[in-house]
């Protein structure tokens, strides 16, 4: 019987965008990339798209300026160890662990993440969702998180921003949620091939830090749907900041960007995890509704680890 320290996690997704879940509330442990690669590997570990650690926001040297707005910190890593400073499917998963836990109600709460604070709402139960157009959950209500204003970056000067896939190459919009993002609209989501493989974007500087890339097909008014090859993780179910970004890009394809027609507007974003529902104010903040189920919980048995938990 092993010796070495149990780890208490949780499993969880938001439309098929998987999470470890690793409740750390007084910020105790040190997760190093390679601990986080070998817990979300699918094989030798626990699998995810990424890894959530739910830290007391005073607790975490990144997020105790926010601890006065937030009391909990989203730390959240991709499946490569690599730290993104946002994830949109992984906010409504930390929100209902929160929930799932005891230590929030439904309703409205605050959670700190590295693009800041974000404000979420967790219905009460699917009968809840009672918004037009509010996404339907799983086994609890939807979670609608305010998710900040999109900026598009304007091309610098290596010129205008392309994706390119084996002999197929698109132009692309630069669209950041607080994480990168390039949307390329397609005729056919098959075009994007098997994603086994990062696409190629140019120019490099646009993106010093890479980025996730999402292709886009229209399936009607307001509605289109994606894939998404995700900086650090690889092709996954959704992705709720590259929906968000998805949105916004289609909206000023479209001609309904709000800042300039001064109407609100809601796009359905189909991912192939399940449906999000994107809206934008005349203000420029952008909404997400989606669903986010826990699935299990259980303990790692860290022996495996090869590292230690700090
Ligand atoms: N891979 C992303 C972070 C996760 C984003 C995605 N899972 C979401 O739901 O927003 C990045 O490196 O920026």
């Amino acid at each position: 019987m092993s010796t070495a320290p149990r780890l208490a996690f949780l499993k969880g997704h938001g439309t098929e965008n998987d999470f470890v879940i690793v409740p750390d509330l007084d910020g105790r442990l040190e997760l190093s990339a390679a601990t986080v690669t070998r817990i979300c590997d699918r094989r030798a570990g626990i699998g995810g798209d990424g890894l959530i650690r739910v830290v007391r926001s005073s607790a975490h040297p990144e997020a105790r300026a926010m601890a006065d707005q937030a009391e909990w910190f989203m730390d959240y890593r991709n499946s490569d160890g690599s730290i993104a400073e946002m994830c949109g499917n992984g906010v409504r998963v930390f929100a209902r662990y929160l929930q799932r836990a005891g230590l929030v109600e439904a309703g409205d709460l605050a959670i700190a993440t590295r693009a800041g604070v974000r404000r979420a709402h967790i219905a009460k139960d699917a009968g809840d969702a009672a918004r037009p157009g509010e996404a339907t959950a799983g086994s609890d209500g939807p979670i609608t998180v305010v998710m900040g204003e999109a900026t598009l970056p304007e091309p610098g000067p290596d010129g205008e921003i392309t994706v390119t896939v084996g002999d197929r190459s698109w132009p692309a919009r630069n669209v950041n949620m607080g994480n990168p993002h390039a949307v390329a609209f397609v005729d056919d989501l098959a075009q994007a091939g098997d994603l086994l493989t990062a696409p190629a974007v140019r120019p490099a500087a646009a993106y010093p830090h890479g980025t996730n890339v999402e292709f886009v097909v229209d399936r009607g008014p307001r509605h289109v749907a994606m894939r998404v090859h995700e900086r650090g993780s690889g092709e996954t179910r959704s992705c709720g900041t590259g929906a968000c970004a998805v949105m916004v890009a289609a909206a000023r394809r479209d001609g309904a960007d709000p800042a300039v027609t001064g109407h609100p507007v809601t796009y359905t974003v189909d991912v192939p995890g399940g449906r999000l529902v994107i809206s934008e104010r005349p203000d420029g903040t952008v909404e997400m509704t989606g669903p986010a189920v826990i699935v299990a919980e259980g303990e790692i048995d860290s022996s495996w680890l090869g590292t230690d938990l700090g």
